[in-house]
């Protein structure tokens, strides 16, 4: 009995490629979306990963990803929503584009996709499914910097709560909540340094931390509705 694949959006770098890797490793069929075509992806087709593109900046993009999705898979295992974009707060007359963009890809996109690939979920030939939200600690305080991000993953934190008691109880619904756990290849050693200095655990983790708490999820079969913190006691700071 072939498994149902698990679906991870902006999975072609970083934190979701690690997750999708892990998951070729661990035998699951794996579909991933990507925004831009690149060599990197090539690998990832490599190992059986199916790729769609897809930009969730617009209605239109977050419905022909569904239908995309539709078109590859009768069932699912597991939708992880990744795709993410970390932008700062704009002023003037693109501050309000700016938070558009960030609702749309942080919320719009994983509420429609939820809704619309239900079905799939609940048609899976594993006797559970799980959607798991990458959320972010800043929830927690806020930004003075990223406040639209903030705000825009809150509301995903939020829609963790709301789908997790609509869905149960065939399908699981969580929160992965990280702090800094990779940086940009632009960062320096200040601000690696100055980030760091912001945890108790006062690490850099890299992406297998994230890869413990999803594995944690989909192992599980008792946990939804939850915000899983992966943050070094950043809270406590
Ligand atoms: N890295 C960290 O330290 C932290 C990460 N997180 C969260 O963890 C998750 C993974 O983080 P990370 O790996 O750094 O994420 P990235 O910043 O690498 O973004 C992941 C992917 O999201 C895709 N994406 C961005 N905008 C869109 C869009 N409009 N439509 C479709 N896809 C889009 C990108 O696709 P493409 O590259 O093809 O354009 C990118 O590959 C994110 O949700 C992030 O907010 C939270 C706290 C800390
Ligand atoms: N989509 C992304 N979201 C976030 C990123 C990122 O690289 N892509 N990075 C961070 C930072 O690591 C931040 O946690 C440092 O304090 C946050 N979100």
């Amino acid at each position: 009995m072939s498994q149902s694949p698990i679906l991870i959006t902006g999975g072609a770098q970083r934190l979701g490629r690690y997750c999708a890797e892990r998951l070729v490793d661990d035998g699951h069929s794996v579909i991933i979306s990507y925004r831009r075509e690149r060599d990197e992806l090539e690998a990832l087709r490599a190992l059986g990963v199916r790729t769609v593109q897809a930009d969730f900046s617009s209605e239109t993009g977050i419905q022909a990803f569904i239908a995309a999705v539709r078109e590859l898979t009768p069932t699912l295992r597991a939708i992880v929503h990744n795709a993410s974009d970390w932008l700062p707060d704009t002023g003037g007359e693109a501050a309000g584009s700016n938070f558009e963009h960030l609702f749309r890809v942080h919320m719009q996109a994983p509420y429609l996709i939820n809704l619309a690939l239900r079905d799939l979920l609940e048609a899976g030939v594993e006797s559970q499914a799980d959607i798991i939200h990458m959320s972010d600690f800043v929830v927690q305080k806020g930004s003075s910097r990223h406040a639209a991000y903030a705000a825009s993953k809150a509301g995903l934190e939020n829609l963790t709560l709301s789908f997790a008691a609509m869905f149960a109880p065939r399908i699981q619904v969580n929160t992965i909540a990280p702090a800094l756990i990779m940086l940009k290849p632009d960062d320096d050693d200040d601000y690696a340094e100055r980030a760091k200095a912001k945890s108790l655990m006062q690490s850099v983790p890299g992406p297998g931390v994230i890869w413990q708490a999803m594995r944690y999820l989909l192992d599980s079969h008792y946990v939804t509705g939850t915000t899983m913190p992966v943050d070094g006691g950043r809270h406590l700071k």
